[in-house]
């Protein structure tokens, strides 16, 4: 498996619209995208863009911010933890999702829960942050208009 680009920061909040307004006001962050659901992952969300090595707004690492969607979403013990949210997974990109999965469970990583489709609209599966040196580490495959 090769390693691909740094897509993605997820930080959990207990609030976007309270996160918009830092990374709008505080961050200077010139393109922060229209929120949305996705309750099939128990989140809420809304990508932060920033721009790549030449300037390019869009083509950057994101800062995805997620809020729950309800009672059972899976970032709930994370914001019990840290009520004000924080840094919550990164996320790489890949080529090949299945080869990915195989190459993380020949090396004995536990992987959390099926591949499903992620907020890019690709494939994306989880691995446990104790096997990944304490980072809950998402690995999504590459968009194809990418
Ligand atoms: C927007 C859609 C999608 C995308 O396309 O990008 C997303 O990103 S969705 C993001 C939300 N979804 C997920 O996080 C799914 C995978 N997560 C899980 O399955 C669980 O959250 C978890 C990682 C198994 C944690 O479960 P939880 O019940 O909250 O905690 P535990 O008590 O079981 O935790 C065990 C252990 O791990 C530590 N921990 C928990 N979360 C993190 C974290 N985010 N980063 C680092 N460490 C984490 C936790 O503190 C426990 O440690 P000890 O206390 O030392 O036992
Ligand atoms: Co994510």
């Amino acid at each position: 498996m090769k390693l691909g680009r740094l897509n993605h920061i997820g930080v959990a909040t207990p609030s976007i619209a309270d996160s918009v307004a830092y990374y709008r006001d505080t961050m200077g962050a010139v393109r922060i995208n229209e929120p949305f659901d996705l309750p099939e992952q128990g989140v809420k969300v809304c990508f932060v863009d920033t721009p790549d090595s030449a300037g390019e707004v869009g083509k950057g690492t994101q800062i995805e911010l997620i809020e729950p969607y309800d009672e059972s979403s899976p970032i709930n013990g994370f914001l019990a933890k840290n009520p004000a949210g924080g840094q919550h997974h990164v996320c790489y990109e890949v080529e090949d999702i299945e080869a990915a999965r195989e190459w993380f469970e020949g090396k004995g990583k536990r992987i959390l829960g099926p591949t499903r489709i992620g907020a890019h609209g690709t494939p994306i599966f989880f691995l446990h942050p104790k096997d990944m040196m304490g980072q809950l580490t998402e690995i999504m495959e590459t968009p194809t208009s990418a």
